[in-house]
């Protein structure tokens, strides 16, 4: 098992309620996101959120993003754990929000406009430059999204999410309508934006559980308690702590075998 330490908190939640009139979504969600320290490498947290269909995931992610309002609760995000405000976290939603009639180097570029930080364009092109080549689209940059693959617009959609700055990236179903092949580019993708800062954190909200818990080093099911109205965390698995985390042949693993059972159980 590698050797960790988890740091300052990077993303809080504490005590979500949610409702429309009598009827309750979500209640007493709490739950803090650390950055991790190990092996001369500091990185981010990636996340699952898993749970039945209509349990309230959706609306979960869409509070963490500072879109909705929560009726109770308040969510913190950065070192000063200020609350969250609508565009400080980017969302990968499910159907690749990419602009059909812009090329991809110009969708991507959209993504480092609005970073800000008053970069010139020769190094706005720089910077597309180097992610396309670290990830592999350099190919593909004046292709439209029409000719590229579903798992294509999926990475070109990640990153440009992660050339917005954003260090926090919630991710809505990343791997449906995608091939065994284009799943293991996305998961790579994934967890290389994970090491490449300490700040990035990803939580990714999706049914296909064994993927997501492969590269995540935290799961948590929402879920309902007897007795009590709406969702909440009713199990949250540290995958660091089992030694499930960050492991390149984790599908292979027993433990991890198991780890997927138990939480189908609990689902
Ligand atoms: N505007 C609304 N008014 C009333 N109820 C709502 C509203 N929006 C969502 N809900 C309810 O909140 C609950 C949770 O919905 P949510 O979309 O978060 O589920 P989910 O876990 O994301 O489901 P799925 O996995 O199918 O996407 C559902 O019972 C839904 O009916």
């Amino acid at each position: 098992m590698s050797a960790y330490t988890k740091h300052e908190v990077l993303l809080s939640a504490e005590n979500i309620g949610m409702q429309y009139g009598d009827k309750v979504v979500l209640r007493d969600v709490n739950f803090a996101i650390r950055d991790i320290h190990r092996e001369g490498l500091h990185q981010g947290q990636v996340v699952s959120l898993v749970g039945r269909s209509g349990i309230g995931k959706t609306q979960l992610f869409r509070i963490l993003s500072g879109l909705l309002q929560p009726v109770t609760g308040t969510v913190r995000i950065d070192e000063d754990q200020h609350i969250v405000k609508p565009g400080e976290v980017g969302i990968v939603p499910q159907n690749y929000m990419l602009f059909n009639h812009r090329t991809i180097y110009q969708n991507l570029k959209i993504g480092v406009d609005s970073a800000g930080g008053g970069l010139n364009d020769a190094a706005k092109r720089k910077l597309i430059d180097e992610y396309a080549k670290a990830f592999e689209l350099q190919e593909h940059l004046k292709k439209y999204p029409a000719q590229l693959s579903g798992g294509q617009r999926q990475r070109v959609s990640i990153i440009q999410q992660v050339l917005t700055g954003n260090r926090f990236i919630l991710l809505d179903e990343p791997f449906s309508g995608l091939d065994v092949l284009m799943i293991d580019r996305v998961t790579a993708l994934l967890q290389k934006i994970s090491t490449l800062n300490e700040h990035n954190t990803l939580i990714i909200v999706s049914h296909d559980i064994e993927n997501a818990a492969a590269i995540s080093d935290m799961v948590w099911i929402l879920g309902t308690e007897e007795g009590k109205p709406g969702a909440t965390i009713v199990k949250e698995y540290d995958l660091c702590a089992m030694g499930l985390a960050w492991e390149p042949h984790i599908r292979e693993n027993m433990a991890f075998v198991e780890l997927l059972a138990d939480i189908r159980r609990r689902l």
